[in-house]
């Protein structure tokens, strides 16, 4: 089967000559999770800004759900992003003065497709209760919920995580590692996401180390403790 994601031979050089990617290849099937780890400046933002079609390869070509999209123009891309990419940033990129119910059915609005009902979706995140809030009053961890719930809303092929955990504490973070799970297991969607954290990345299926923009390592995520040795060798050598 097509991979979803798939990068092959990526290279990114930003102005002033940093190579932040050299010669990536990764071929990510659908309901796969994987985790992206390495040191700081590793490249692990760019690589996901490449894979999710955000940010352009200087060589090398990008599949995403089974188009090409490595010089495909913008509007067609933006289309491609909001019919079968979701994003879950740490940021959340919600609106606070919108309700939940208006942030997560925003895609739709946009002209995405509507896959899913909003109602289905913020039960199955846990927010059955919160559709009429404005976003403004929510938690971290309810915020990243409301991201999730939008994420699912048009049935994405491939949701984009860039440290979803990051601001939250460990067990709102469990909760909402829970829900990227289930979305690969049940619902068949590839996770690509981007941590620093051993605890997160050992919820994935495969954890891909980089090292100064190049792949370290790749292969079936161990657990938490296992990660955190491989992070530290793998960085290590980078110091
Ligand atoms: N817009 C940019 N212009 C120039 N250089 C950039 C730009 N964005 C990133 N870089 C450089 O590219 C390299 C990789 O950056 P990237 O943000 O992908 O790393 P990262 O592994 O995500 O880092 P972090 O863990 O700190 O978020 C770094 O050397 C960084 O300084």
């Amino acid at each position: 089967m097509e991979s979803v994601i798939s990068l092959t031979s990526v290279s990114r050089r930003y102005p002033r000559g940093v190579l932040a990617l050299r010669d990536v290849s990764l071929e990510v099937p659908a309901g796969q999770f994987v985790a992206v780890m390495g040191a700081t400046g590793s490249g692990k933002s760019t690589l996901l800004h490449c894979a999710a079609g955000l940010d352009r390869p200087t060589s090398g070509r990008v599949r995403l759900a089974g188009r090409d999209i490595t010089r495909m123009g913008e509007a067609r891309l933006t289309r491609l992003r909001r019919d079968r990419a979701g994003f879950v940033f740490q940021a959340y990129n919600l609106l606070s003065e919108l309700t939940v119910r208006q942030n997560v059915a925003l895609p739709i609005r946009l002209g995405g497709p509507r896959a899913r009902g909003v109602d289905e979706v913020l039960a199955q995140v846990g927010l059955a209760g919160l559709g009429s809030r404005p976003v403004g009053e929510l938690s971290g961890g309810q915020r990243q919920r409301v991201a999730i719930a939008r994420a699912l809303v048009t049935g994405p092929a491939v949701i984009f995580a860039d440290e979803p955990t990051g601001a939250l504490d460990p067990t709102t973070g469990a909760r909402i590692l829970t829900l990227l799970r289930e979305a690969a297991d049940r619902d068949g969607v590839t996770v690509l996401m981007v941590s620093h954290d051993p605890i997160a990345a050992a919820w994935s299926d495969r954890l891909v180390l980089l090292r100064d923009g190049s792949v370290a390592d790749d292969g079936p995520a161990p657990g938490a403790a296992a990660i955190s040795d491989r992070l530290k060798s793998v960085s290590a050598v980078t110091a």
